[in-house]
């Protein structure tokens, strides 16, 4: 069987064949419908503290590319907001789109933005992320959107890797790198409750998705698209709209945590 990808063979709609999980009743990503959430006063700030000397390498995993940090302690976690307990960063990555009016998963109101942040971290109440990735509260995801405008300094860094990674498996060592510089200045969130967007769409997540997007240039977007699906050897595959559509709420409630 061929692996799941997001060509019209083996894309999102295609999914379900492999990965039942894809019709269940919290599946990400979203619409947001900004009127359609709920304020909850109860919702903390978000707490996130990030060890930069965590980072440890950048690979083209074939659907994204992704920062993958040390997780054997407490040093780069999320903690308040609407999770309970510590949880601690595994990995970032993005999605993105084949030009600027698509790429991000969740929308906003039907808004697409043209690529999205997600922070995965893992619930240390379990023994390991892989434990944790199939508990329905072992994984919270923190969702950024970027949108079209000054160069992003700290996006750059990771951008500057890429010439290491434009195949699908190539990685290389990233150090001192602290994902906060990639966070919008305001921390209003929504959260809800949802799934992994890409298989095994393991319904573990708890989503947290910040309202304030960063900043991308034009000039950045294309190096995101310079990318490749493809391994050395093979066909070159540009990699670009590896994103997942909005799913069914099925009933689900979205919180605020501004009004
Ligand atoms: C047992 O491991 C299960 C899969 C592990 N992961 C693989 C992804 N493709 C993936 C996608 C994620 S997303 N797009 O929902 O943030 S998080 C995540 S992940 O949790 O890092
Ligand atoms: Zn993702």
């Amino acid at each position: 069987a061929h692996a799941w990808g997001y060509a019209a063979n083996n894309g999102p709609d295609k999914w379900v064949s492999n990965f039942p999980i894809a019709d269940g009743p919290r599946q990400s990503p979203i619409d947001i419908l900004p009127g359609g959430a709920s304020y909850d006063s109860g919702l903390k700030p978000l707490r996130l503290k990030y060890d930069p000397s965590n980072c440890l390498e950048i690979l083209n995993n074939g659907h994204s590319f992704q920062v993958t940090f040390a997780d054997d302690s407490d040093s780069s976690t999320l903690k308040e907001g609407p999770i309970s307990g510590v949880y601690r960063l595994k990995q970032f990555h993005f999605h993105w789109g084949a030009s600027n009016d698509k790429g991000s998963e969740h929308t906003v109101a039907g808004t697409k933005y043209p690529a999205e942040l997600h922070l995965v971290h893992w619930n240390t109440k379990y023994p390991s992320f892989g434990e944790a990735a199939s508990k329905p509260d072992g994984l919270a995801v923190v969702g950024v959107f970027l949108k079209i405008g000054d160069a992003n300094a700290s996006l750059q860094k990771v951008l500057d890797a890429f010439n290491d990674i434009r195949a699908k498996g190539k990685q290389t060592s990233f150090a001192d790198f602290d994902p906060s510089t990639l966070l919008p200045g305001c921390l209003d969130y929504w959260t809800y409750d949802g799934s992994l967007t890409t298989p095994p769409l393991l319904e573990s997540v708890t989503w947290i998705v910040c309202k304030e997007p960063i900043s991308v240039s034009c000039e950045q977007m294309a190096k995101f698209r310079s990318l490749l699906f493809s391994a050395e050897g093979e066909p070159e595959c540009c990699m670009v709209d590896n994103y997942r559509p909005p799913q069914p709420l099925k009933g689900r409630s979205v919180r605020a945590s501004f009004q």
